[in-house]
Parts: structure tokens; sequence; C-alpha cells
């Protein structure tokens, strides 16, 4: 785990990772366009937090060798808003579970609870997610490398040693989160 300056490469990724943001959200099919649903497209990152200075600086590097993941939470509070998780080696499953109002617990997955609801998103070496407003503040987010837990398109996936980069901003000051989604 580091805080403070970030050492050369990470400074690198952070730029790199504030490039590939600003491309997806601004020149590959900009903000405001209208997607194959109707609906408008939102930015991944809200410009305060893509252009803050220093975009991160915090990070920890985990490396999971299979079997062992990561459970179900909501990144500390003492982090700002816009995080960066960068993931590498074997791919993964990472679920999100939405933050039950008025609890804490973790949402069981039930296929015949159609309230509940778990989101799969497949990682592959290389892959980067972008937590940022309801994802970063109203889901849970885990990565179960249990037996069973790791299905892509009704297959298991192979397991072999994942590491993962994860980027933060602390907050200067006690802050809450500025919930501003809009859909
Ligand atoms: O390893 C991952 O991909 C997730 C790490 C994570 O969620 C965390 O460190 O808070
Ligand atoms: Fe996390």
């Amino acid at each position: 785990m580091r805080f403070g300056d970030l050492p050369a490469w990470a400074i690198e990724l952070s730029s790199s990772i504030r490039d590939a943001v600003f491309l997806e959200d601004h020149v590959s099919e900009p903000i405001n366009s209208v997607t194959s649903n109707g609906g408008t497209k939102p930015c991944i990152l809200p410009s305060n937090l893509l252009w803050r200075e220093p975009l991160f600086d915090q990070l920890i590097v985990n490396v999971y060798h299979p079997g062992e993941g990561i459970c179900a939470h909501v990144d500390l509070m003492r982090f700002e808003d816009g995080i960066g998780i960068l993931s590498l080696e074997s791919s993964c499953v990472m679920h999100f579970t939405r933050v039950e109002e008025g609890g804490s617990d973790i949402v069981e997955h039930h296929e015949n609870h159609p309230l509940t609801i778990k989101v799969p998103v497949l990682l592959t070496a290389g892959s980067l997610v972008i937590m940022s407003r309801e994802a970063r503040y109203l889901w849970k987010h885990e990565i179960n490398r249990k037996p069973g837990f790791q299905m892509w398109e009704g297959q298991e996936l192979m397991q072999e040693r994942r590491i993962s980069i994860t980027l933060r901003k602390l907050c200067q000051f006690f802050c809450l989160p500025a919930l501003n989604v809009e859909h």
C-alpha cells in the first residue's frame, strides 16, 4: 500500500487512465450522444474528478492466488469518489450488488428472486474498472473465487494468479458522498 507521492510508474498509469477515460467520454462516443436504447451516454467520470490533481494519491496492489478473492464491500468513505482498478493476469468475474437501504448485509443471489440484482462484470487481463457516483457509493463489489462462483457464459473460468492495482484519492477533509446522479 502506498500513500502520498506515487512511484513514477503509478503516475504514468494514472495519466494513461485519465487519457483512456477522456477518450471514451469525449471522442469514441461523446457524452450526451444517443445510445442504441434511446438514452444518453453518461460520462464515466465527471470533469471535476477527471481533472483533479493528483488524480490519485493512494495505491494498493493485491495479489490473489486461485481461490482467493475479496468479499462484498463499498470502499471506505475516506477515499474520494472516482476509483480505478486495473486487473492483471488471470481473468475473473467481479460482481456488483446494490447496497440495501438501511443495512450493509451482503445480498445473496437467488435465481428466482427478481428483486435481487447481482451484476457480473468480466475482467480480463488489462481491464480497467472505474467506479464513480452510484457505482462507487450505492453498489458493493466483490470477487468470489471459491469453486462455482467464477462463471462466465456457462463456463467456470480457469483460475491462476491475479493481480489488481487499485488507485484512489484520499479525502482531504471528511467527505460525504456528493451523489448528483444523472440517469
Ligand atoms: O482486487 C480487486 O480487483 C478489487 C480490490 C478492491 O476492491 C479494493 O482494494 O478495495
Ligand atoms: Fe474495493
